[in-house]
């Protein structure tokens, strides 16, 4: 069987906490979203805007009030019982008690995957973000930056299509973030995963995403989708034009300044 195109569909989605009562917040209105197989979005907005909240109905942490969600193209419910995405947050979330191996076998061991499976899955993810070395180690033995490779090691040892972050390099100095912006990129090349990756950070967002989804918040929901086009991410890509058109037009889009159409990084 071949694999969805679409890899999320978010179509006419509320989300209404504590709905009829004391409380109540729309954290998202008419969200409409379709995020193709492979491709990388990244989602901006200001505080309470309703990203995590968009990031949790997609994993099914949360069901929508109204609309539809739909994951690999099966409900988000079926999704996530296949294991079709994996998360990683702000916090590494490790277990201290286990190695950084053992860490990254956690979901596969919860799938069922025999012992030497998992060992040879979790170190060729190990390989992938350059923690070989440090497969032994405990977490506390680890920097920042190093858990927070654990933690994407961990989120794709399942291989899934799908993966979802939520300000994963929140917490890390620039220079570790944007290696490990580099890092991540490849690892999506190289396993053709899809990625919805929350940030506050407008660079970060430009330098990584296929497109940009800038939300408002009081009701949340999408109020501008840039494309970028920077092709492949080089060492010179920060200093490039379009990335600094990209991130005119992202900033614009947050202020809620009417944005032009035409695609990023098009221009030369
Ligand atoms: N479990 C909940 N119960 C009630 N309200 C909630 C709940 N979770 C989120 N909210 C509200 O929904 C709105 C959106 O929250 P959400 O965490 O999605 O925003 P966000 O854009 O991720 O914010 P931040 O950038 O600060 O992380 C906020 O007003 C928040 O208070």
């Amino acid at each position: 069987m071949t694999a969805p195109e679409t890899a999320v569909e978010l179509s006419g989605v509320d989300k209404i906490f504590n709905q009829g009562r004391a409380g109540e917040v729309t954290a998202l209105t008419g969200v409409d979203l379709s995020i193709a197989r492979g491709e990388f979005v990244a989602l901006i907005g200001p505080s309470g805007c309703g990203k995590s909240t968009l990031l949790r109905l997609v994993a099914d942490l949360i069901e929508p009030s109204s609309g539809t969600v739909t994951v690999a193209g099966k409900p988000a419910r079926r999704a996530r019982l296949d294991q079709e995405y994996g998360i990683a947050f702000q916090q590494a979330g490790l277990f201290e008690w286990r190695t950084v191996l053992r860490n990254v076998e956690l979901p596969l061991e919860l799938r069922g995957h025999g012992r030497k499976e998992r060992r040879a899955r979790a170190g060729e993810m190990l390989e992938l973000v350059g923690l070989a070395d440090f497969a032994r180690h405990y977490p506390a033995q680890l920097s920042g930056g190093m858990q927070q490779r654990v933690a994407i090691a961990r989120a794709l040892a399942v291989h899934p299509p799908l993966l979802l972050m939520d300000e994963p390099f929140g917490a890390l100095d620039e220079m570790t973030r944007e290696r490990l912006q580099d890092e991540l990129l490849r690892v999506c090349a190289a396993t053709r995963t899809s990625t919805i990756f929350v940030t506050h950070s407008i660079p970060e967002a430009v330098y990584l995403a296929d497109r940009v989804v800038v939300m408002s918040p009081r009701p949340g929901r999408i109020t501008g989708v840039i494309p970028i086009e920077l092709g492949e991410r080089t060492e010179s890509t920060r200093q490039s034009p379009g990335f600094f058109t990209g991130i005119t037009k992202v900033r614009a889009a947050l202020r809620g300044t009417r944005v032009p159409e035409e695609t990023v990084g098009a221009e030369r």
